[in-house]
């Protein structure tokens, strides 16, 4: 997809809700679980009751993988589906994937290609040829893990190269690799203090920013500091959203929980 149509997406809707679907069958509502595919089954409900509320879907692989065949095949089924029903929503594959480049090649192509995912998490530290691959690919976005959401981003991340930080030189010296234009860059809501400094650096870059609901972060501080003219967020909520109700109302109460977010979006937008 390109930036163009993500931004006239985010305008139209009036937010930069991501939905993250990252399904537990421990917390999914027990009557899925006769059916023949429960997280299909789940994250199509959740699609059908927050599609106009969001501007892009988040899987993370590791909650696919973690079911083995059965949840390679439930990725498949929900990509396809979106990518069916709602070719205007921006996909992400939170693979967060890199190694040396004819291996990261291949999980281009698996994700980008074969599943078809708009984007695809990374991350940095194999360095530039390990992240070419991913970047090589045409109408497609790289999402490079800047600053994390996580305590222990503070054990690499942010540690002192000189008079700079690790994360910054992530940041830029990405920036002058080919295809640089493909980048955007994950960001926590938890490290929302730190996005005036980012946004010095990669001023008009996409940032997925993971963190609000469950984990804490402030969605008014991320857009304080970190919002441009184009919006540039895309702003994550997973469980906040998906386990808002373990009854057979979930899909409603997801929708509620993301109406919420979607509303404070508008706000803060119209602020801008
Ligand atoms: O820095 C990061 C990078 C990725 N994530 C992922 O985002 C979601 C957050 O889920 P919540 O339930 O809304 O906390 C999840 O898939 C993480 O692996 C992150 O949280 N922080």
């Amino acid at each position: 997809m390109k930036l163009e149509s993500l931004i006239s997406e985010i305008h139209k809707k009036k937010s930069f809700l991501c939905i993250g679907l990252d399904v537990d069958l421990n917390k999914i509502p027990a009557h899925l679980l006769d059916t023949d595919d429960p997280i299909f089954q789940f994250n199509k409900a959740i699609i059908n009751a927050t599609h106009h509320l969001a501007v892009a879907y988040k899987p993370n692989i590791a909650f696919y993988e973690a079911y083995g065949l059965k949840g390679w095949k439930s990725l498949e089924k929900t990509i396809g589906y979106l990518n069916e029903h709602h070719p205007e929503i921006f996909t992400i594959a939170d693979a967060k994937r890199g190694d040396i480049g004819n291996t990261s090649a291949m999980y281009a192509n698996a994700f980008l290609k074969e599943m078809n995912f708009d984007s695809i998490t990374v991350a940095p530290y194999m360095g530039k040829d390990s992240v070419e691959p991913f970047l090589a690919v045409e109408g497609k976005h790289t999402i490079l893990l800047g600053l994390t959401s996580n305590e222990g981003a503070f054990d690499f991340q942010t540690k002192k190269i000189g008079d700079s930080e690790l994360y910054k030189e992530v940041l830029l010296t990405s920036r002058g690799w080919k295809h640089s234009d493909r980048l955007m860059y994950v960001v926590g809501a938890t490290k929302a203090e730190y996005l005036a400094d980012i946004r010095k650096i990669i001023p008009e870059s996409f940032l997925l920013i993971p963190g609000v609901g469950a984990q804490g972060g402030s969605l008014s501080e991320v857009c304080k500091y970190g919002m441009t003219e184009n919006i540039g967020l895309l702003v994550n909520s997973s469980r906040g959203i998906l386990y808002a109700s373990k009854g057979k109302d979930f899909a409603d109460a997801a929708a509620e929980a993301a109406t919420v977010l979607q509303l404070e979006m508008k706000k803060l937008m119209q602020k801008k």
